[in-house]
């Protein structure tokens, strides 16, 4: 299978901070990974930095075969939304909900490419397959719902654009077990064909059996062997 992110030598972190040492990381089309490892030790600095949101970072990161590493010099952000649109989708860890925006409207937040726009009540409709209990909610306010179905509007808006490579960043974090488990669930609904995932997280258990493969970040390092990052 073709790689969709291909990642050699990043090293990343902010202002004196070195967080990422020399990574090298691979995901193929139709693969999802399991990235795992402790608070603090880099799972969210690796997804920044492929999204060009760390202070500063180098090396080769290629998505879909096209460049969009090396090293910034016009500062955090500024080359992000050339990235989405090449194919990057990112939900970001803790929700980074608009609490005023109704459902609806934070869907469409999502729906950031000019396609993606276009077709957004078609996409919101997927969207709602996967969470059915968005259906209901579309015009309540997102300040106002549960845990549970904050993250689904969250997971959910990642979803409004058409993406090759899906950053999901601890989906479990503060909901209870089986809320966790049926975001995974709906997750893993969605057909992986011409896409690739790689979900960040703490809970081992909830992705054990679910994905193709785990791999722990320890330090700022990658390590095959999930054994030794402290979680099981
Ligand atoms: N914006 C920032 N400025 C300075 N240091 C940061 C920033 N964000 C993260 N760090 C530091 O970078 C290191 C790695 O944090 P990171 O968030 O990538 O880890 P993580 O494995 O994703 O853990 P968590 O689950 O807590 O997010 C930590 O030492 C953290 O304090």
């Amino acid at each position: 299978m073709p790689e969709v992110l291909s990642i050699t030598g990043l090293t990343a972190g902010y202002g004196p901070l070195r967080v990422l040492h020399e990574i090298d990381f691979n995901v193929e089309e139709g693969e999802r990974v399991g990235l795992v490892g402790l608070n603090g030790h880099g799972k969210t600095t690796l997804f920044r930095a492929v999204s060009h949101l760390v202070g500063w970072q180098s090396g080769s990161i290629k998505l879909n075969g096209e460049e969009i590493g090396g090293t910034r010099s016009l500062g955090p952000g500024r080359r992000t939304s050339g990235i989405v649109r090449k194919g990057l989708a990112m939900t970001p860890q803790g929700d980074a909900i608009f609490p005023g925006l109704t459902v609806r409207q934070h869907l469409d937040c999502g729906a950031y490419s000019r396609l993606a726009w276009r077709e957004r009540r078609r996409r919101r409709d997927t969207v709602m397959d996967i969470f059915p209990p968005l259906r209901k909610l579309e015009d309540a306010l997102v300040g106002k719902l549960s845990g549970g179905e904050r993250r689904m509007v969250s997971v959910g808006r990642a979803l409004m654009v058409e993406a090759s490579l899906y950053l999901v960043d601890e989906p479990s974090l503060g909901l209870a077990p089986k809320i966790s488990a049926s975001v995974i669930e709906a997750l893993f609904s969605l057909p992986t064909e011409g896409r690739a995932m790689v979900i960040a997280e703490q809970n081992v258990a909830l992705l054990t059996g679910r994905v193709d493969r785990m791999i722990g970040m320890h330090a700022g390092r990658l390590r095959g062997d999930v054994g030794h990052v402290g979680l099981e």
